[in-house]
């Protein structure tokens, strides 16, 4: 299908949302007033820059409080409808959004507001227009899409149609089912927004809570099933307000809309629709994942010395150096994590690159390739293993190799391995050596406060990891939020969280170190086999911790003993985690051991490493 997108999505002049909506893709516009007003390009002028671009200028919007309880107000709103429409006719767009009235003059009764409606489409129709009728959900009288479609079909009239608006459907009660069954060739123009859930006042959360598809919480594929099922073949475009993409950077937010419209299309596919007649898009499928494959690390002087003596305090040993690169390998089990020196600028991100293994990594590169996020080849020398990285949005590099872990041939074996390593090997005998550490039970990954909602929707759709719950907890430097992504199968696990509001000037630069965590099958065992302290943690959360969970007392001090935190859930499923403090400055390590099915992350226990961390960077304990 044809894929537009709002002015009002992204940010810049008139000019900076084109260029960013062309060169994400776009086939075509939606042009805010706005954005046209401030412009110093005539109407015409913005026609041949579209065309120029490749963009169609598909709506022209929005056209407010037309319907009048006032006669002559009404008159007034048919006079600036027939400027607009000599302004529509220099921009060459057909279809003008007409939302319903706020006003306190609005018309409440539907023959009258279908006679005025009407009114304007016949004037419409005399320029060769068309009408698309939305209902705001915050309309004075019409706020709900089956009050505003009773008054289309009312009218009666060609040139008069509905704009569809998915927030504006979704945040209301009214059932969207009934959709499917409007007239075919009626809804004249369908637009695009998720949302999370929120308990607060609509207007507020259309105006600033909008998120692209995918993002939100709406359930967007089922949305727009019941619009196709109404014959509807114009295009899906997105119309999303939101504080953030409005001050970011334009083409990196109009990639983000594309990744979530090529993503909807594929889900709807998915779902067994019938696509042939709007030629719905598919996508290559999701990779199986298989699990974790190494964590890089950038290191330089400082850090690389610190890492590496709490890696071997967790008992990893030094296996691989690599053949041509100042980079080492490191593993337990199949827990391997990488240390390059020859990473320069690390950028934002602590952690430089990971990786996952899947079956089919061709496929998943491919995937990544349609989801606008193409794959690089990764610097490298003849002989070495193929391996393509696809960018993250804060940065880190994402390598999808396969199951047997090719790239480990580029490593000499150090020989530090009891048991005789050999390069390539498919996986170590190293288990009996270390703590117990058995592979990586998930990445934790701050986010840049921008780029947030942009990750989620990221590794959901290019790596096809599941959403798991968003929590939302006070933290030592402000208000935080984490959402987790994992496969099915929950080998691989990513958690990313983000500052709720932008980062707070005394807030220190790092408030929210990067982690890997490792999982263990006893973290009591592998407590005492570790070789590096863990990091302290206060009296006080053991107190509050057996007066929480009535925890056995003699538990409590076993668990107090060694820095062991503690979470259950609902089902009885219990973690058992601990941390250590930052090494390096940017970094630290997680253990878990997970039980019963437990399958969060231990978000209440979050502030508490927080709070730790600091004290224990301030005053050395
Ligand atoms: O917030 C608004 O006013 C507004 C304007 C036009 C739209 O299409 C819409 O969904 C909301
Ligand atoms: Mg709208």
């Amino acid at each position: 299908m044809r894929r537009s997108i709002a002015t009002v999505c992204v940010s810049g002049t008139l000019d900076d949302k084109l260029t960013a909506a062309a060169s994400a893709g776009f086939d075509g516009i939606e042009l805010f007033e706005n954005d046209l007003v401030v412009s110093p390009w005539s109407p015409v002028e913005v026609r041949s820059r579209c065309a120029d671009l490749g963009l169609t200028i598909d709506l022209y919007q929005p056209f407010r409080d037309l319907d009048s309880l006032d006669d002559g107000h009404f008159r007034k709103s048919l006079d600036r409808a027939r400027r607009k429409f000599d302004v529509m006719a220099q921009l060459g767009v057909d279809t003008v959004l007409v939302c319903s009235s706020v006003a306190p003059d609005a018309v409440n009764d539907d023959d009258l507001l279908a006679a005025q409606l009407a009114a304007l489409a016949d004037r419409a129709a005399d320029h060769g227009m068309r009408i698309a009728y939305e209902a705001l959900a915050w309309g004075r009288h019409v706020s709900t899409w089956d009050r505003s479609w009773e008054i289309v079909r009312r009218a009666d009239h060609p040139a008069l149609g509905l704009c569809l608006d998915s927030f504006h459907v979704l945040s209301r009660e009214v059932s969207p089912d009934p959709i499917a069954g409007i007239t075919p060739g009626k809804i004249f123009f369908l637009q695009l927004a998720d949302a999370p859930h929120l308990r607060m006042d609509v207007l507020q959360w259309s105006r600033h809570h909008r998120l692209f598809p995918g993002q939100g919480a709406f359930d967007l594929p089922g949305f727009v099933r019941l619009v196709l099922a109404a014959g509807y073949d114009g295009p899906l475009s997105l119309e999303v307000f939101n504080d953030v993409f409005r001050q970011a950077d334009p083409t990196r937010t109009a990639v983000d809309a594309m990744r979530s419209l090529v993503a909807l299309e594929d889900q709807l596919t998915i779902a067994g629709y019938d696509g042939s007649r709007t030629a719905l898009r598919a996508l290559p499928p999701a990779p199986d994942l298989t699990g974790h494959a190494f964590t890089e690390f950038a290191v330089d002087g400082r850090s690389g010395p610190e890492l590496r003596t709490a890696l071997r305090g967790l008992g990893f040993l030094h296996t691989g150096q690599h053949r041509t690169k100042p980079v080492e390998l490191w593993e337990q089990h199949s827990c391997r994590v990488i240390l390059n020196s020859a990473v320069t600028a690390t950028g934002p991100a602590a952690i430089s690159a990971f990786a996952v293994t899947s079956v089919d990594p061709a496929a998943a590169l491919a995937r990544a390739e349609a989801l606008r996020a193409p794959a690089h080849p990764n610097v490298r020398e003849p002989g070495e293993a193929e391996l393509a990285a696809i960018t993250a949005p804060d940065g880190t590099q994402v390598f999808v190799t396969g199951p047997a872990n090719p790239w480990r041939a580029d490593f000499l074996p150090t020989g530090a391995k009891a048991g005789g390593w050999t390069a390539g090997e498919p996986e170590a005998d190293d288990a009996k050596a270390g703590a117990g550490l058995l592979a990586v039970d998930h990445l934790g990954l701050a986010q840049p406060f921008d780029h947030f909602d942009e990750a989620g929707l990221f590794y959901h759709s290019v790596l096809g990891l599941d959403h798991l719950a968003a929590e939302e907890y006070a933290a030592p430097f402000g208000l935080m939020r984490s959402r987790a992504v994992a496969d099915p199968a929950r080998r691989v696990r990513v958690a990313l969280t983000v500052s709720l509001l932008r980062r707070g000037e005394w807030a220190p630069a790092v408030s929210d170190p990067q982690h890997v965590a490792f999982a263990t099958a006893d973290l009591l065992a592998t407590a005492e086999a570790l070789d590096l302290p863990a990091l302290p943690v206060p009296d006080n959360y053991y107190d509050d911790l057996a007066a929480r969970f009535a925890l056995d007392a003699g538990f409590v001090a076993t668990l107090r003993k060694h820095g062991i935190l503690y979470d259950r859930d609902a089902n009885g499923g219990e973690l058992l985690h601990l941390y250590t403090p930052v090494i390096g400055g940017r970094v630290f390590f997680e253990i878990v051991e997970r039980r019963a099915g437990y399958d969060r992350f231990g978000e209440p226990n979050a502030p508490v490493r927080m709070a730790a961390q600091r004290h224990r960077r301030l005053t050395g304990t």
